[in-house]
């Protein structure tokens, strides 16, 4: 399924930081294009900018110069306010570390994202829904402290897609979890993904996580600083 409305595309980004050892180019990258319900893995060196690629694309920063586009709307022009609100109702991030309210039980932590998302109707139905579907309804009550590494893993995947975002951006999302949990993660993220017709751009050190995307996208090294001019930035990176 392609819905219309959740592509990804981003051109001619350049995202550099001014310090006071010279300017640090973080990034740099000509094209991206990700379809709608598409999912694609970004892998390449430490370094090469893929954080700063999917905050971009989260609307968390803009860039230098260059475009960032979801769907029919060019993020990247808006304003902070408006940025903030096109990312609470149409992103839903998953991190390494998991970023649960420690004093939130599970179904706290999750409906707080549709009040955030402002998609509170039915709140608790829906919520119920969700931790059903993904296994998660015994834990509901618990507090993130008495879950396991992978299981708040899991949770936190759950608040990334309960208000049904048109994208959904993972950053490392495996990073801190053994494989079998990894696995567990990654499966409930794309099982997730394809539930609700989500774009998924996920960044991830790990092969096997990334072959299980549509695609996989090697960003290369574009970085160059004024302090240390031998560095070659390598643009093109798509
Ligand atoms: N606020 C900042 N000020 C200066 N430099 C920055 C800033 N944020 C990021 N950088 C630099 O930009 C480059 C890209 O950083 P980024 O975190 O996007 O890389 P990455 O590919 O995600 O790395 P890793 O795989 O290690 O997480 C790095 O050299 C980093 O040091």
């Amino acid at each position: 399924m392609k819905p219309a409305g959740n592509s990804v595309t981003a051109r001619d980004l350049v995202v550099e930081y001014p310090t006071p050892r010279g300017t640090v180019h973080a990034l740099s990258l000509d094209r991206l294009e990700v379809d709608g319900g598409e999912s694609v893995a970004i892998m390449g060196p430490s370094g090469c900018g893929k954080s700063t690629l999917l905050g971009l694309l989260a609307g968390l920063a803009r860039p230098t110069t260059g475009t960032v586009t979801i769907g029919a709307t060019v993020i990247s022009s808006l304003q902070e306010k408006a940025r903030i609100r096109f990312r609470r109702q149409n992103m839903g991030m998953v991190y390494q570390a998991d970023n649960l309210l420690p004093h939130l039980s599970v179904e706290e932590n999750v409906g707080l994202q549709l009040g955030i998302a402002r998609r509170a109707a039915d709140a608790d139905g829906e919520v119920e829904a969700l931790l059903q579907r993904l296994g998660l309804a015994a834990l509901r009550t618990r507090l993130p402290d008495q879950l396991s590494g992978g299981q708040r893993q899991r949770v936190a995947v759950a608040r990334a897609v309960i208000h049904r975002p048109a994208v959904i951006l993972a950053d490392e999302p495996t990073g801190s979890l053994d494989p079998a949990n990894a696995e567990r993660v990654i499966d409930t993220m794309i099982d997730s993904q394809r539930a609700i017709g989500a774009t998924l751009v996920l960044v991830t050190h790990d092969p096997s996580i990334a072959r299980r995307a549509d695609r996989i996208i090697e960003l290369e090294r574009a970085i160059l600083t004024a302090a240390a001019p031998d560095a070659v930035a390598v643009p093109d990176a798509v």
